[in-house]
């Protein structure tokens, strides 16, 4: 498993790095789940880790508006993400899911085809009305997405395994890996979490709260990415 660290900022992003983050996410949870940050914020970060690691940049807990999504996805993969990461929040169903991901992969890859798309589903789906992530892994393998994922939707301490259980995230992992996908797996993961999210084996898990110390709006302390890590 790899581990992807969600910082804010380049400090936390040192943090990450040096506590030893696989990929360095940037975010901005002041615009939701997968808040968007600044293009500058994205291209410091990158500077600061020295390109040590692949940094990742969510761009917005989308709803259906393919050409504003692609022109996002665009900017973060010219400020420097290696993996551009799309939320489908307000996105409802297959056939938007498709045109949404397909044009995002296009816009990413006609710039530059070794960048990754991240189209990431919500395990909390039914409380915001958006697609059952279920669906993702055949969609994002039409569209030509690298990675499909799931995160929460709504932050308020709720965790993804509460709303999709071992055998649920087990399924939704096969299932990516059964269309040469890679999986991943956040939203207000634990430690006490590990032993399952080790048996479920998805390729990568997301956490930004549990490395702050329980607390999201708090900050990333190098320590707790290596406790992670070594738990790992
Ligand atoms: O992509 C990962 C998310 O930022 C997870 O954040 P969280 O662990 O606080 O839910």
């Amino acid at each position: 498993m790899k581990l992807l660290i969600s910082p804010i900022n380049p400090e936390e992003a040192i943090a990450a790095y040096e506590g030893g983050a696989d990929i360095v996410d940037v975010k901005n949870p002041k615009e939701g789940s997968l808040g968007a940050n600044f293009p500058w914020i994205i291209s410091s970060v990158k500077e600061s880790i020295n390109a040590g690691k692949p940094i990742s940049a969510t761009i917005g807990d989308f709803n259906f508006k393919p050409g504003t999504a692609s022109l996002a996805a665009l900017g973060a993969a010219v400020a420097g993400a290696d993996y551009i990461k799309v939320g489908l929040y307000d996105v409802q169903t297959e056939e938007q899911a498709l045109e949404m991901l397909t044009n995002i992969t296009k816009a990413v890859k006609n710039y530059d085809s070794s960048k990754k798309v991240v189209a990431s589903g919500y395990s909390d789906y039914e409380r915001i009305n958006s697609i059952n992530p279920h669906l993702l892994p055949a969609i994002g393998a039409k569209a030509g997405v690298d990675v499909v994922m799931v995160d929460t939707g709504i932050k308020d301490g709720r965790s993804t395994f509460e709303f999709m259980d071992e055998e649920e995230l087990t399924k939704f992992t096969s299932a990516i890996r059964a269309v040469g996908l890679e999986s991943a797996l956040a939203g207000t993961l634990k430690f006490e979490d590990l032993p399952m999210l080790k048996r479920i084996q998805p390729d990568i898990i997301g956490v930004r709260g549990m490395v702050c110390g329980g607390d999201r709006t708090s900050c990333i302390k190098a320590e707790l990415v290596e406790k992670l890590r070594n738990e790992m």
